[in-house]
């Protein structure tokens, strides 16, 4: 689903619910007094508009499961029918086997049913398929012939209702396997698995529906998983005030690797630029070989140790170009002995490979660590994060067993937060994915900490605008240079007028 970054303010509820905080919601909107007769109603009837909007009318097959899901699906399929499409309506058990709001819905459709059968209904015309089958009751894999039923018909497109069935909503992790959806449509709110690996890329398209549950009606634990949005970081940004100098608006050291060992100091470079466009007062490159003078950032020979030792250091980044190696760590260890606000990318995270617990103990102040699928599965690897669960799940293991934020970088970024929260970008342009681009990002983490921001919402802030960056870019031919450049303009729009 793509989103517009640069909007100030798009307009999407956050809170993402779990299945479970979901049935929780359901449950007491039934003791307030809403009827789950009207609530699938209304889910049915607009999954039927969402149809209609997307599609002309043709031939179109609305598959129900046992449950709510197959009961939204017997008002999708009256909706459309009544519309003048023509609706083939197959149910994956016997009527009598409906109980409830389902059954009432299945009793008003008045037109022949197929209950499945051995391998399934024949396709004959169908051009359309409505995948009512299970949605957030989902609690085991596919039955193995209505699999291979739906692995058989991707040619056609497939209107998911809720979830497209057997993906698990509270993960994005298929119990299984999940048919690929071209349209998803849910209701009152996203559910994490909506926007997170594989799920997100399975739902296709995302229409969410209110179905008129009171915002008050609420699940009774915490919910631990949002959508990133400026609402939740907004106020931390800050213009410059008339009394700051540079230094008040933070130092940040950022360690380039040395050119002749591998180490890239162009890396470190669009590191630099990056903090220094979102308002670190002053960055200073620290290399052990002299690297040709860059305007504005102090490049500086002196010994890494030096640079920790710097008592107005706001903020310290290891990583970019700075080689796999034991004096990479060391460095790691010194910059995290101080306290100060830490980012930790590439080399620096991959560098504590087998050895995660010495960073661990390391750990002495506010650290984001930035690393992508390959570097966070090195980093982890042999600690008590389980690699083989899904990416939130991972996501937040890591973050609570480190005690710091995780960025874990991907289609989906996910920010996960000490405390068990987790933050999921929305959205970011595909073109994002270049070489360079983590680089930016790094340095836009780090030079918000180095202002005085917190990790959390540094991070959060960070891979928004690092994202709305890489939209104001354009698709096409965009390189990580760029990204920079539009740093401006994109913080012009978030930060608040109102604190000028
Ligand atoms: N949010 C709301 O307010 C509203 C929600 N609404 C809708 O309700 C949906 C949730 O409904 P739900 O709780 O009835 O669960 P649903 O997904 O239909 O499945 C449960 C059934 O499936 C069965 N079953 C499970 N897995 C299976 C498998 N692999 N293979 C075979 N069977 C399997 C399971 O059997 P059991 O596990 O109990 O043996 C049970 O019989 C939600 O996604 C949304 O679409 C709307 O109506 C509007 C209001
Ligand atoms: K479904």
């Amino acid at each position: 689903m793509a989103l517009d970054l640069l909007t100030v303010a798009p307009d999407y509820p956050l809170d993402l619910l779990t299945p479970a905080q979901m049935g929780a919601v359901d449950a007491q909107a039934a003791l307030a007094g809403l009827v789950v007769f009207d609530l699938m109603d209304r889910a049915g009837t607009e999954v039927a508009e969402v149809v209609q909007t997307r599609w002309t009318p043709r031939p179109v097959l609305v598959l129900c499961g046992p449950g709510n899901n197959g009961g939204d699906g017997w008002v999708a399929a009256r909706r459309l029918r009544d519309a003048g499409w023509p609706v083939r309506l197959v149910s994956l058990v016997p009527l009598s086997a409906l109980t409830g709001a389902a059954a009432a819905h299945a009793a008003r459709w008045s037109a022949p049913v197929e209950v499945w059968e051995g391998a399934g209904p024949s396709l004959g015309e169908t051009a359309l398929i409505v995948d009512a089958l299970f949605g957030a009751g989902l609690t085991r894999p596919l039955p193995p012939a209505v699999r291979r039923w739906l692995a058989r018909t991707t040619a056609l497109p497939l209107v998911a209702v809720d979830v497209p069935s057997g993906l698990d909503g509270g993960t994005g992790v298929p119990l299984g396997w999940a048919p690929q959806a071209a349209l998803t449509v849910t209701f009152h709110r996203y559910k994490p698995g909506h926007f997170i690996m594989p799920g997100k890329s399975l739902c296709g398209d995302l229409h969410l529906i209110d179905i008129c549950i009171p915002a008050n009606i609420r699940p009774p634990d915490r919910i631990e998983t949002q959508l990133n949005h400026p609402r939740l970081w907004q106020t931390a940004l800050r213009p410059p005030r008339l009394a700051d100098h540079k230094f008040t608006r933070g130092w940040a050291m950022i360690r380039a690797g040395h050119p002749e060992s591998g180490g890239m100091a162009g890396a470190a470079i669009l590191s630099s630029r990056a903090a220094r466009r979102v308002g670190a007062g002053l960055v200073s490159l620290v290399t052990p070989a002299a690297l040709s003078d860059w305007p504005g950032t102090m490049v500086t020979t002196k010994p890494w140790a030096d640079a920790c030792a710097e008592k107005r250091a706001t903020g310290f980044l290891l990583g970019p170009g700075n080689g796999v190696s034991p004096a990479t760590a060391a460095a790691v260890l010194a910059a995290a002995a101080t306290g100060a606000p830490l980012v930790l990318d590439a080399d620096a995270l991959t560098s504590f490979a087998g050895d995660a617990d010495r960073l661990r103990r390391g750990l002495a102040g506010p650290c984001v660590l930035t690393p992508h699928e390959g570097e966070f599965a090195r980093l982890f690897a042999g600690t008590p994060v389980d690699l083989t669960q899904g990416r939130l799940s991972r996501a937040r293991q890591a973050a609570r067993w480190m005690g710091a934020t995780i960025v874990l970088k991907g289609p989906d970024t996910l920010i996960a937060h000490p405390d068990g929260r987790v933050i999921v970008q929305p959205w970011a342009p595909p073109a994002l994915a270049t070489a360079g681009s983590g680089d930016v990002l790094a340095g836009i983490i780090l030079g918000l900490m180095a202002l005085g921001i917190s990790a959390s919402d540094a991070a959060a802030a960070g891979v928004w605008l690092h994202a709305a960056a890489g939209q104001r870019a354009g698709a096409h031919g965009m390189i990580a240079e760029d990204l920079v450049d539009f740093l401006p303009e994109i913080l012009d729009k978030f930060i608040e007028k109102s604190l000028y």
